[in-house]
């Protein structure tokens, strides 16, 4: 596994460690993903921020666990307008599974994006995904590869990025869509102005998402002035009533 090229948060390397023990899959999958763009366009036209909700049950940061059904909560955020769903499939941090994802998946027709530590290309095959993470701070010079590898499985990927150095190997590995964390996983604090001040190097031609620490409709519009195609939106989702917090987010503008 790539050390990580910074120090991280205790937590964090708990997740990389429990991530690198995880085993890959039996045979190499081929899927046929539902369009993330179209998904985006769909929402634009009908006036919704294309916002890709998070179904997370916990998390090192959240306060206890939430119990609601993925599907039910899944549901309830397509009910409430979101463009996609990001599904955790991180068991031991934050309380995702394969069986989330696929059940998920399922029940809904958005494009469903995996979130998970993805550290080694078998591990690409142990679930179909509509969208798959890659984590540029975790991949290092294995993410052109691994990019490479989950396209040819016919993934779309979601390159994960936090520095402008992280965004440089993003855009020079030819990802299409690229994910500002505003969450920085050394200390697990989150700072909105991460977006704002790395959105400007991004190509016009990348799909630009801002991930982590959206909570309310003026963070959601923060984000789509610095030039967020879509936003990534966990917490502000899941606690309460995730359909009538999904709408409030994606009825932003
Ligand atoms: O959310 C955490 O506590 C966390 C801790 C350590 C590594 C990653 C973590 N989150 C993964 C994510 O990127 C978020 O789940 C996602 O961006 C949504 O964030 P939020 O809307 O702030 O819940």
């Amino acid at each position: 596994m790539n050390e990580p090229t910074r120090e991280v948060a205790p937590e964090v390397q708990s997740i990389l460690d429990a991530a690198a023990d995880r085993p890959g899959g039996d045979e190499r999958l081929s899927v046929t993903p539902r369009s993330l763009s179209a998904a985006f366009t769909a929402a634009e036209r009908d006036g919704r921020v294309p916002v890709i909700a998070e179904v997370k049950p916990t998390s090192p940061t959240t306060d206890g666990e939430h119990d609601a059904d993925p599907v039910a909560a899944a549901k309830a955020m397509v009910d409430g307008g979101a463009a996609a769903l990001s599904v955790l499939t991180e068991p031991e941090h934050f309380g995702g599974s394969i069986e989330n994802l696929r059940r998920v998946r399922e029940a809904v027709d958005v494009p469903v994006l995996r979130k998970d530590f993805i550290l080694r290309e078998a591990q690409l095959d142990t679930a179909d995904s509509d969208v798959i993470l890659l984590i540029a701070r975790f991949l290092g010079d294995d993410l052109e590869p691994m990019l490479a590898a989950a396209r040819d499985r016919g993934f779309q990927v979601l390159v994960e990025v936090h520095t402008k150095d992280e965004l440089d190997a993003a855009i020079d590995a030819g990802a299409e869509v690229i994910g500002v964390n505003n969450r920085d996983l050394a200390k697990l604090d989150v700072d909105l102005a991460t977006f704002e001040q790395l959105a400007p190097d991004a190509p016009d031609d990348v799909t630009l998402i801002a991930e982590s620490g959206v909570a309310t409709v003026d963070d959601v519009r923060r984000m789509r002035e610095a030039g967020a195609d879509g936003l990534l939106i966990g917490s502000a989702i899941m606690d309460g009533d995730p359909q009538t917090n999904t709408e409030r987010l994606t009825g932003a503008e």
